[in-house]
C-alpha cells in the first residue's frame, strides 16, 4: 500500500514527539456567566502512527478534547501538545500550519469543512491546493468505499451520509500525521461505515498516520488500537487485549467502577491498604468499621 500511497517527506515538528500529549488538561466553557467544566485534568499520550478510540457518555468532554487537539480551542489550563508543538502557546499563524501541515480534521457537522457548490473530486482538489503532501489518489480511494467515485453532483446535493464519506477523502488525501475524526461514520450504515473503516485503518498503517477519533459505535472502536474512556472529564478506562482497566492520573488518581459511584458518593471515607506492589485493596470505612454498639464506649 505504501507505494500507492506514496508522497512527499513529512513535515516533522519533532522527531521523537508522541503524535499528541497532554497532562493535567482543563477546560472551562463560559457561558453567560456560568463556568462549565469539559475537561477537569486529562492525561493522554499518543504515539505517532497510534489509532485511539475516544470513547465516553454524552458530556464526558470527547468533542472538546478534540477541537483543542485541532488547536481551535484553547486549553483553560494545563498542557498540550501535537508533535512538539504547546498548542497554549503556539501563535495563530504556526496553529493554522498545523492545521495545514500535519492534521487531518473531520469535526462534528460533516459539511462545515466543504464547498458545498463543488464535486466531491473538486473538493479534494481544493483541500490539496497548495499542501506540502496530500494525495488525491487516496481521496478518491475514500469516496470509492464510499460508493462515490463517479459523481458530479455537488457536495450541497448530496445526503449527510454522502457528505461525511466526502469529509472523511478530504481529511485522509491530505496525508496528515495525525487525523482527528468526530464520530466519521455515524450516518453510515453497517456495510458502508465498515468499507470507510477498512480504507482509513489501510491508508493510516501504510502512511503511519495516528488517529484520535470520537465514537459512541464500539464497532468503529474496536477498529483502532486503543479504546480510552471518558467520564467526567477525565480519562476514567482503557481497554487493551487484555482488559478493561482503570487508568492512573498524573496526580496519583483512578475513578471509581461505575458500580459503586452511587454507593460511594463524594465525601465516601475509604480504606486503602498496599497489600503488595501490584496490589491495592479499597474498602469502605462504613463496612471496616464495627457496629457502633461494638466500638469501646459505644451507646447504640
Ligand atoms: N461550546 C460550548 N459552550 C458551553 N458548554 C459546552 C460547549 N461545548 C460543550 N460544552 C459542555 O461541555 C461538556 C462536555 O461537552 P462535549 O461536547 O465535549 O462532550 P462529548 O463527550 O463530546 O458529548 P457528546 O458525546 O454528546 O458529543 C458538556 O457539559 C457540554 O454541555
Amino acid at each position: 500500500m505504501s507505494g500507492r500511497h506514496g508522497s512527499s517527506a513529512p513535515t516533522v515538528l519533532s522527531a521523537e514527539a508522541p503524535a499528541f500529549s497532554c497532562s493535567s488538561l482543563v477546560h472551562v466553557y463560559r457561558v453567560a456567566g456560568t463556568d462549565v467544566a469539559a475537561l477537569r485534568g486529562v492525561d493522554l499520550v499518543v504515539q505517532p502512527g497510534q489509532r485511539v478510540a475516544l470513547l465516553g457518555p454524552s458530556g464526558s468532554g470527547k468533542s472538546t478534547l478534540l477541537t483543542i487537539v485541532a488547536g481551535i480551542v484553547r486549553p483553560s489550563a494545563g498542557r498540550a501538545e501535537i508533535f512538539g508543538t504547546d498548542l497554549s502557546r503556539a501563535s495563530a499563524r504556526s496553529l493554522h500550519e498545523l492545521r495545514r501541515s500535519t492534521l487531518g480534521l473531520m469535526l462534528q457537522g460533516a459539511s462545515t469543512n466543504l464547498l458545498l457548490h463543488e464535486t466531491a473530486t473538486g473538493n479534494i482538489l481544493w483541500a490539496l491546493r497548495g499542501s506540502p503532501r496530500g494525495s488525491a489518489a487516496v481521496g478518491r480511494e475514500v469516496l470509492e468505499a464510499g460508493g462515490l467515485s463517479i459523481d458530479a453532483r455537488p457536495v450541497g446535493a448530496m445526503s449527510p451520509s454522502e457528505q461525511q464519506v466526502v469529509a472523511l477523502a478530504v481529511a485522509m488525501a491530505g496525508l496528515p500525521r495525525l487525523l482527528l475524526a468526530d464520530e466519521p461514520t455515524s450516518q453510515l450504515d453497517d456495510v458502508a461505515r465498515d468499507r470507510l473503516l477498512d480504507v482509513m485503518v489501510d491508508v493510516a498503517a501504510a502512511q503511519g498516520t495516528a488517529i484520535l477519533l470520537v465514537t459512541h459505535d464500539e464497532t468503529v472502536a474496536g477498529r483502532m488500537q486503543r479504546m480510552i474512556h471518558l467520564r467526567d472529564g477525565r480519562v476514567g478506562e482503557e481497554e487493551t487485549e487484555t482488559g478493561r482497566y482503570a487508568v492512573v492520573g498524573a496526580d496519583g488518581s483512578i475513578q471509581l467502577p461505575e458500580a459503586l459511584r452511587a454507593a460511594w458518593p463524594a465525601g465516601s471515607l475509604v480504606s486503602v491498604e498496599s497489600s503488595g506492589p501490584d496490589e491495592l485493596r479499597i474498602r469502605s470505612a462504613d463496612s471496616a468499621r464495627e457496629p457502633r454498639s461494638g466500638l469501646p464506649g459505644g451507646s447504640s
